[in-house]
């Protein structure tokens, strides 16, 4: 069967990774969480003091942004991707809050936004690829033969990732998270490059009510139509 390119957007939060890891591994496709690499960015500007308080040493990172290498490998005992900087394992690390709370300013910048682009087209030349994300079904595969836009109440994604963090034992209130949500929004719609917003030819769904299980089953069948159509 011919192979497709699958976009998912959407804001933080409501589920686009685990939808599209779930679908990937079903249908045998490569799935890139194009999050994860502006996540891994903004890790490296952390631990090579391109921080100060809040500010970004922007000409410093774009001096180094060449020397940033991010990949992903499976990991056989979660079945799913692990992101890798520079070599090393990072998946842990570029999950904490610490890590939400800096990236969107980091994903804003032009020159950053180039080299993730250029990856990430990169990596998915071949097609039979899910990459989830804030701009894949507009700028990095405007082709894609199907686009997914998600969203969910900003109430229903902070109690999702609160859930998670508390399953994973990791200290962070529920507004501390509920603020990161809004603000990580706030910064992706607004930014000048490449803002997130829906495709005109991407399905919307609002899973705020949906399981992981029904959303699956959703994805699984706009898959299959794409397919047969
Ligand atoms: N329909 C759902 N109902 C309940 N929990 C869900 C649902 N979908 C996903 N989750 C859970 O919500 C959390 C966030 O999901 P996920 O990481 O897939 O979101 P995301 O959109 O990829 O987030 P981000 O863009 O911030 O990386 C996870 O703990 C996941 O298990
Ligand atoms: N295509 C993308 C993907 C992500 N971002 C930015 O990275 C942040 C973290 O992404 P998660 O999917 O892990 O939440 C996100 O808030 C965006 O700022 C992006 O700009 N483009």
């Amino acid at each position: 069967m011919k192979k497709i390119t699958i976009a998912i957007d959407g804001f933080s939060s409501c589920g686009k990774s685990t939808m599209a890891k779930d679908l990937a591994r079903e249908i045998g496709y490569i799935y890139i969480d194009s999050g994860a690499m502006y996540r891994a960015v903004t890790l490296y500007s952390m631990e090579n003091g391109l921080f100060t308080g809040n500010d970004i040493d922007t000409e410093k990172l774009k001096e180094q942004i060449k020397d940033i290498h991010i990949s992903f490998q499976l990991n056989p005992d979660t079945g799913r991707p692990d992101t890798f900087l520079n070599g090393v394992n990072v998946e842990k690390k570029i999950r904490t809050m610490e890590v939400s709370s800096r990236v969107s300013p980091i994903a804003a910048l032009d020159f950053v936004r180039e080299a993730m682009v250029a990856q990430q087209q990169e990596m998915g030349k071949s097609k039979g690829i899910v990459m989830d994300g804030r701009d894949i079904g507009t700028t990095v595969f405007p082709d894609a033969e199907l686009k997914i836009f998600v969203t969910a109440s900003p109430e229903i994604r902070a109690q999702r990732r609160y859930d998670e963090l508390k399953a994973k034992g990791e200290e962070a209130g529920f507004d501390e998270i509920l603020e990161n949500v809004k603000q990580r929004d706030y910064i992706d719609q607004n930014r000048a490059v490449s803002p997130l917003r829906k495709a005109d030819d991407a399905l919307l769904l609002d899973n705020s009510h949906m399981t992981i299980s029904q959303q699956k089953e959703w994805l699984a069948a706009q898959f299959e139509k794409v397919c047969k159509a």
